[in-house]
């Protein structure tokens, strides 16, 4: 079944079979005069007998279209045979727990219910949440023995551990009626397949399962074989509107992001994000004075109000975090930005964000809709941006220009984002905050943006104050350019093509880190200066941090001195020969296994045409890096193959 999510779907009276009056209430009372599409089609066939496999996009209202056939479900349920108090009805299985605690609970929907004044035949079931730091797997068990609860929503892990665990004896899931997966494709990229497995196996058969997604993956056809009967699939997509022209970005027939959604990628240096971004936060506020954003970003000037989000926050400040950007005055003159790590691209809900801005592409290509989606939300306009490096155009479709070549070759030259259905327009290099923009995609025409220096020296003169905040600086630039080297699209995100000098620059670093990363590069011949100062002065603004630095120091000298520096040579020497044999020699035959693998693949790609041996005439060294390049992109094309027949095999 499919349908577009262009518009709303009618009132919630044309419901068959029809609502309980008082959800109809509460529904209505909420805001949601019209179903969205999704709801549509999903409800009523999730109500009778049926099990769904749902995918709609962000933001298009997929929690009430299982939240209301649970309910329903449960309350019939009550008037035919109540759950008694160590019974379960229903289960709702969630990849995070992050923000689970901050949605409305069925307690507070029955509370907006009581001042209807409209008191209801039936109380709503209870719900426990099983999740997160608030509560122990045994306490979940004890609150759920004095309480009873209906309905157990939760992550994987604990949901298991209270059904299998320490509730062993005491849950019972035998009239179990109704299960659902939220965003079931982020449940299998966090690898918990095996436990939803488990799970599953220990529910009665009899039972309704609902499967909700904004994204497919080939990896849910199996959770769908283990776990539901004979599904309706539901598709909801985004159609360009009847009549209007297609605007470029459109080109993509359907699209798999909201209708409303405007997404665009901006090019520049790494050195220049920072100048960018910027930008594009005033360029933003200078259309619309009161908007929100959210930045997903690791560096953002303080010159608005700023929240932020990550996933080593406790829930308590966590919640208030959300709390007070949600209600952030839209008059006041500071607007306010959410700056947040990926532990925001879903499942987070915050209508009024106006602006996603992406520093930096995700690591999973998948994340990017997701991201985007925090926007752009139930019928809302929004505005995505994302900041990409010249080499990394082939995200949006120009491949990079090595890859002209190459990649037809490989057939790989599909645009990534207009595969996954996402359509993105180029945005031109921001001038100024009016948005003046003359120079687009090739940096290399583009002349110094005169802003970006002073803007990296005062990142620098920031870093200067505070040990600590080199540290910091540090430790996100090898993180960066680790992720940056296991990006999912490998053959777009090469380590070698980044400018791993102009990112550092970027982080405000006073020397480069020792990484393998950075082996073999020749910073100075790259234009890199390590900040001259006194490294031994450079201090914790932190006291006690300071002192322990200080005394470890001394301790080193003494040590020092004492050994002698060849004292500390023999020891390493020593270190090195005592190393395990059996270590030796599993190294030497993994070597020996990459070495054969290598081979097999270069004998391959010589097979595939006189392009690449042309390509190659450059000399040796240069011969060698694309060689590897191509065994990327061979590694990338085979595991497309592999994904493909897989899918065939097992179509939904
Ligand atoms: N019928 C409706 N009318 C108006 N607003 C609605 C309706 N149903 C849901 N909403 C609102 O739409 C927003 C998005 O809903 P929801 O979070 O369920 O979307 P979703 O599809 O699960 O998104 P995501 O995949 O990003 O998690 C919420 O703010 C919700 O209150």
């Amino acid at each position: 079944m499919t349908s577009s999510t262009n518009a709303y779907a009618g009132p919630w009276a044309k419901l068959d079979p029809t609502l309980t009056p008082w959800i109809l209430d509460v529904v209505q009372a909420s805001g949601f005069i019209e179903m969205t599409p999704v709801q549509a089609s999903a409800i009523p066939l999730f109500m009778k007998q049926k099990d769904v496999v749902v995918e709609a996009v962000t933001g298009s209202g997929k929690t009430l279209a299982f939240v209301i056939p649970v309910i329903e479900k449960l309350l019939k349920r009550k008037k035919e045979r109540p759950l008694k108090k160590n019974e379960i009805g229903a289960m709702i299985i969630s990849p995070t727990s992050l923000f689970l605690s901050s949605q409305p609970s069925i307690e507070e929907l029955s509370k907006a219910d009581m001042n209807q004044n409209s008191t209801p035949s039936i109380l709503p079931p209870a719900l426990l949440l099983v999740s997160g730091k608030e509560t122990t797997p045994a306490q979940d068990v004890s609150l759920f023995l004095s309480t009873g609860a209906d309905i157990v929503v939760g992550t994987p892990g604990r949901i298991e551990e209270f059904m299998l665990g320490n509730g062993h004896s005491v849950v019972s899931c035998k009239e179990l009626d109704i299960l659902v997966l939220d965003e079931a494709d982020r449940l299998l990229d966090l690898g918990f397949e095996a436990t939803i497995t488990r799970i599953i196996t220990n529910l009665p058969k009899q039972r309704r399962t609902g499967l909700f997604s904004a994204t497919m993956t080939d990896g849910l056809s199996q959770l769908v074989r283990v776990g539901l009967r004979n599904p309706v699939r539901i598709v909801v997509k985004v159609e360009a509107k009847r009549g209007m022209k297609r605007k470029p970005e459109e080109e993509v027939s359907e699209r798999r992001i909201p209708a409303t959604l405007q997404n665009y990628f901006l090019e520049c240096r790494a050195s220049e994000k920072l100048v960018q971004l910027i930008r594009i936060i005033a360029y933003e506020r200078k259309q619309n004075d009161s908007a929100k954003f959210i930045v997903l970003a690791l560096l953002v000037p303080k010159i608005y109000t700023i929240y932020s989000l990550h996933g080593h926050i406790p829930s308590s400040s966590r919640t208030s975090t959300l709390t007070s950007f949600s209600s952030h005055p839209s008059s006041s003159n500071s607007p306010s930005i959410l700056l947040c790590t990926d532990v925001a691209a879903r499942g987070l809900d915050l209508p009024s964000v106006d602006v996603v801005i992406q520093f930096d592409p995700p690591v999973d290509p998948k994340a990017f809709s997701h991201r985007c989606g925090r926007t752009a939300r139930a019928g809302r306009e929004g505005r995505a941006w994302c900041l990409l490096l010249e080499k990394e155009r082939g995200y949006v479709g120009m491949p990079p220009h090595f890859a002209l070549v190459i990649i037809p070759l490989l057939k790989l030259g599909s645009d990534f984002l207009s595969v996954r259905k996402i359509p993105v327009k180029e945005r031109n290099y921001l001038l100024d905050e009016e948005g003046t923009g003359t120079f687009n995609s090739c940096s290399k025409s583009r002349p110094e943006d005169t802003a970006v220096q002073s803007s990296l020296s005062t990142i620098r003169s920031f870093v200067l104050k505070d040990r600590d905040m080199h540290d910091k600086a540090i430790k996100a630039y090898v993180s960066f350019i680790r992720a940056y080297s296991k990006h999912e699209a490998s053959y777009i995100f090469r380590l070698k093509s980044l400018n791993l000098i102009d990112v550092a620059t970027c982080f405000g670093l006073l020397r480069l880190p020792k990484c393998p990363e950075l082996k073999g590069v020749n910073p100075q011949a790259l234009g890199w200066v390590d900040e001259e100062m006194d490294w031994v002065a450079f201090a914790y603004k932190d006291k006690s941090r300071e002192t322990k630095r200080l005394q470890e120091l001394e301790k080193k000298k003494a040590a020092q001195s004492a050994d002698g520096p060849h004292l500390q040579k023999n020891r390493n020497e020593r270190q090195r020969k005592n190393e395990a044999w059996s270590n030796k020699v599993a190294q030497k035959e993994i070597r020996e296994k990459r070495k054969e693998k290598k081979s097999r693949k270069r004998a391959w790609l010589k097979g595939q045409g006189q392009h690449v041996q042309t390509k190659f005439d450059h000399g040796k060294q240069s011969q060698q890096h694309e060689e590897d390049d191509l065994i990327n992109d061979w590694e990338e094309l085979k595991r497309e193959e592999r994904q493909a027949k897989r899918a065939k095999r097992s179509e939904i």
